[in-house]
């Protein structure tokens, strides 16, 4: 990470040109999602939307898991008020606030707070190993980080409505066939399209790119009326941008634009 000292021990973190890439690194846990690596993931997020050399970010696991779920070793101790006034889960919300577009790259298991984690990001890209689930209820607790809320707006009360019932874990086709996953590819070939496609969106504005984020996340929030007025605000706000003069002046001229995210 340019200009920084940090030494992660549960993630990897490095960039690869404009793109920010994050890898959890917990192997002998697959990727468990422990208050240390949540700490550090927000903590590699943050310098990653300070630095403006960065403009789009992939989250990864390894080829056997993604994430599979919160650390149960290290939650099942919790009482309610450990729970309770130490926010617990409060921290994992820092990837759904990022402004810069995030990617996850999802290979092998990605369940309970792995699925969640990765619904959190703006679009999921899937190997076709990819298995998402909420098995929870097979813990005697249900999602708490996002699952019940995010996976229904992803598929449809029905579908979330099993998946969380039964904790029956989906395949990547099924995922993609539902809409939870923007795109399948093979297993081999996910990191370089995550990192393609990531650096197609780095490319681009980050203004526009950051503006466009906010009005389809904004979708999940609101009434469509409003949802459109939110749209119609900030696609008027566009026009104080240079990219949007740039952009323009560069399809009349047939040239690349240049943009300056500004
Ligand atoms: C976010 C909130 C609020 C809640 C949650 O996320 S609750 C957790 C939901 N996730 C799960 O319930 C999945 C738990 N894991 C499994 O069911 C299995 O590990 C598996 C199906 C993903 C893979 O099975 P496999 O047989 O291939 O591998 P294991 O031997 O079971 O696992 C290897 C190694 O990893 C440890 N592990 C796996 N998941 C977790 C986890 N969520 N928390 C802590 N540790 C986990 C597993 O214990 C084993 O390590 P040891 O051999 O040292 O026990």
């Amino acid at each position: 990470m340019a200009g920084t000292e940090t030494t992660f021990e549960t993630i990897l973190v490095e960039t690869r040109g404009r793109v920010g890439l994050i890898t959890l690194n917990r192997p002998g846990q697959l990727n468990a999602l422990n208050d240390q690596l949540i700490a550090e993931l927000n903590q590699a997020l943050d310098v990653f939307e300070a630095d403006e050399g960065i403009g789009a970010i992939v989250v990864t696991g390894s080829e056997k898991a993604f994430a599979a779920g919160a650390d149960i070793k290290e939650m099942q101790a919790k009482t309610y008020m450990e729970a309770y006034k130490g926010d617990f889960i409060a921290s994992w919300d820092r990837i759904s606030r990022a402004r810069k577009p995030v990617i996850a790259a999802v290979a092998g298991f990605a369940l309970g707070g792995g699925c969640e984690l990765a619904m959190s990001c703006d679009l999921i890209l899937a190997a076709d190993t990819a298995k998402f689930g909420q098995p929870e209820i097979k813990l005697g607790i249900m999602p708490g980080a996002g699952g019940t809320q995010r996976l229904i707006r992803a598929v449809g009360k029905s579908k979330a409505m099993e998946l969380c019932l039964t904790g029956r874990l989906m395949d990547a086709e099924e995922a993609e066939r539902a809409g939870l996953v923007a795109r399948i590819v093979p297993a081999a070939e996910l990191l370089d399209d995550a990192l393609k496609t990531a650096e197609t969106i780095a490319s681009m504005s980050l203004t526009a790119a950051m503006m466009t984020k906010d009005c389809v996340n904004r979708a999940h929030e609101t009434t469509l009326a409003e949802g459109i007025r939110y749209e119609r605000r900030t696609f008027h706000a566009m026009f104080a941008t240079h990219d949007q003069k740039e952009g323009m002046a560069a399809f009349t001229e047939k040239r690349r634009p240049r943009f300056r995210n500004a």
